[in-house]
């Protein structure tokens, strides 16, 4: 059965299994072809002025009708009439996981379970992604180190010979941080940083430094995240918007999901009237072996609420991004 509930009614573990992949809202890709972190604030103007925004958005929140369609763009983050009358997003969360009907990511599901040999200890994980995980990611170091070994035995390579010899052990902490985002959650990252605040004009930090993994090949992609939202009389701390990149980032990933992820967070985070990222890319799997492209980039954007339904403000936020 379908429901909508205020995000800031869910516990931390419902949250994060809100943002996971399985019940992810499909939020709209729009790929553009179009540099350290900046902030900007803007008071916006004219016809896509704070009112304007307000009143093109729905009064009452779209509650789906059981049955329908899980995942369209129109019903997952929905606006929702506030004490202000500004519209603010909420997340639709669906009490089962739904088919994959090919509009969702195909990430693998395993079961969660502690049943599983070996691994009755482990505390659940907080994210789907992984089944489960050992009571700390330190842990996982012996396992990965002995794989790095024969990794380096399968190059040919003498694992013994001095310059490799604590190379297994060094691979494995690199991986074990290149990945951290897999042990950080919303709740934990915010630390309270969230502020009643009467300011709703668009906020924006750009270009945020963004490092992950590409899942399909395992080498990094890199690039510039910008996030913008309207705020509903509740603001982030600044470095916080940067926190959620690194939530997201430091995991395997493609950047699609990179994308999408770091928008629901900040719609979790603040319930604003809309938010904006956009995330630029440069894959070092199609820059080093495949199609060794080196001068493309990947960009790829989500817009959700009033980003999404207004072009003027969608606009603004552009124009912010890009100026220099
Ligand atoms: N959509 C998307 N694709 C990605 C991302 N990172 C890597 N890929 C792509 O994943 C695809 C994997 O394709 P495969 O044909 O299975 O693998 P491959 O033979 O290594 O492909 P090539 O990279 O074309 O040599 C490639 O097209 C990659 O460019 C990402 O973040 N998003
Ligand atoms: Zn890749």
């Amino acid at each position: 059965m379908s429901f909508t509930r205020q995000l800031s009614e869910m516990s931390a573990s419902e949250l994060n299994d809100a943002i996971d992949d399985t019940n992810f809202p499909q939020a709209h890709i729009l790929s553009r072809g179009r540099n350290n972190s900046v902030c900007s604030t803007s008071s916006t103007s004219g016809t896509s002025s704070l009112a304007d925004r307000a009143l093109s958005q729905p009064e009452e929140p779209v509650v789906p009708q059981p049955g329908s369609a899980v995942g369209t763009p129109t019903d997952e983050l929905v606006p929702s009439g506030g004490a202000t009358n500004r519209p603010r997003l909420i997340l639709k969360t669906n009490g089962s996981i739904p088919e994959n009907d090919g509009t969702q990511p195909t990430t693998p599901m395993t079961p969660r379970t502690s049943t599983t040999p070996g691994h009755e200890k482990c505390t659940f994980h907080h994210d789907l992604e992984l089944d489960h995980k050992p009571p700390t990611r330190e842990a996982l170091l012996p396992d990965m180190a002995r794989s790095y070994r024969l990794l380096l035995g399968g190059l040919g390579e003498n694992p013994d010979r001095q310059g490799l010899i604590k190379t297994p052990e060094r691979a494995a902490k690199a991986m074990l941080y290149f990945t951290k985002g897999y042990d950080q959650c919303l709740e934990d990252v915010l630390n309270g940083a969230v502020f009643d605040e009467d300011h709703d004009e668009m906020v924006v930090v750009k270009d945020i430094e963004m490092f992950s993994m590409c899942e399909h090949h395992l080498v990094p992609f890199y690039g510039k995240v910008s996030i913008g939202y309207l705020p509903c009389n509740k603001i982030l701390g600044l470095s916080k918007l940067a926190r959620i990149v690194e939530i997201f980032s430091r995991r395997l990933q493609v950047q699609e999901r990179l994308t999408k992820q770091i928008a629901v967070a900040v719609t979790q985070a603040v319930q604003p009237a809309g938010v904006a990222v956009v995330v630029e890319g440069v894959h070092m799997c199609m820059v080093m072996r495949g199609v060794q492209k080196i001068n493309s980039k990947t960009v790829t954007s989500t817009m959700l609420g009033v980003f999404r339904d207004d072009h003027k403000t969608r606009e603004e936020f552009l124009n912010l991004v890009n100026s220099k």
